[in-house]
């Protein structure tokens, strides 16, 4: 772990001492699952299930805040089954799938989510000329329900198609009232009004935290850091933790912490746990 801000330490200590009302929110593709070629083979780190456990245990919530359907994260982390284990043991987790707009807890049990935009279906049968026109009509479309996510990571110049694709795409969106999510080698389209910003602020109210700690990795969870300093001039204390990589650099730029991927996020997560049971012993 490598703290880059002046006040990290600080930070992490405060945490640390406030874990009773600690909410820890977590991102799945990039922190929790290291990232694949192919969406649909992503899983949780090997570890996960164990961390996510002990976590959980400790603090007071725990949360996967997710671009994805919360659907598929679900299946993808196994946290169906983490859930029943918790419920167990008295304690809860929370997955916000889709930027926030849906929603599953391990005491509820059913997935929340609204309507999908209207446009999207228009956008959607527009696709296969815009991606023809952009020369990249490999691209891969994830349809999310409420998004639909345009991939170029199988492509064999990645960088170069996504730049392609940017203006067409967000011509499109903006035609249908719909906005552009850029993420790691993505360009996700999708209704606008939510974002894990909005997200991290509901679950901070809901869980009445004193503490709020985030860990992301990508372009669509700078908000949600956002939040945590909205918070944190609040008097909640924060903590930003970026699961590094050599693809996307937005979120170290605003992090208190910087971990090496997943398996940092692992470590990082073990770390605290420890630190907590240890100030409790
Ligand atoms: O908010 P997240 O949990 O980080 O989800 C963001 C998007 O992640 C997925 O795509 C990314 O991960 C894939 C698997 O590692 C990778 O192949 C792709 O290049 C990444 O962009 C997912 O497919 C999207 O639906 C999520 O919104």
């Amino acid at each position: 772990m490598e703290t880059v801000s002046p006040d990290a330490e600080r930070h992490y200590a405060a945490v640390v001492r406030g874990a009773d009302r600690l909410v820890v929110g977590l991102d799945f593709d990039g922190t929790l699952a290291p990232i694949v070629e192919d969406p649909e083979q992503a899983r949780i780190h090997p570890r996960g299930r164990e961390v996510l456990l002990r976590l959980a245990e400790a603090v007071r919530g725990v949360a996967v805040v997710t671009g994805r359907p919360a659907r598929q994260v679900l299946a993808l982390g196994g946290l169906d089954e983490i859930g029943d284990e918790l419920g167990g043991r008295g304690r809860d987790l929370y997955v916000l799938g889709q930027y926030g707009n849906e929603r599953w807890s391990s005491h509820e049990r059913r997935v929340i989510t609204p309507k999908p935009p209207r446009g999207l279906a228009t956008l959607s049968s527009e696709l296969p000329g815009i991606l023809r026109r952009a020369d990249a009509a490999e691209a891969w479309v994830e349809e999310k329900g409420l998004a639909l996510g345009i991939h170029t990571r199988r492509l064999p110049d990645p960088d170069a198609a996504l730049e392609r694709l940017r203006e067409p795409v967000g011509e499109a969106a903006r035609r249908h009232d719909l906005v552009v999510e850029p993420g790691r080698m993505v360009l996700e389209v999708r209704a606008g009004g939510m974002d894990k910003g909005a997200a991290v602020h509901r679950l901070a109210e809901e869980l009445d935290a004193g503490a709020f700690c985030f860990v992301g990795d990508d372009l669509g969870d700078v908000e949600a850091f956002k939040a945590v300093g909205d918070l944190r001039a609040d008097g909640v204390v924060g903590l930003l933790v970026a699961s590094g990589s050599r693809e996307e650099s937005a979120l170290v730029d605003l992090a208190d912490v910087v971990v090496a991927g997943p398996d940092g996020v692992m470590d990082f997560l073990d770390a605290l746990v420890d630190d907590v049971r240890a100030l409790r012993a």
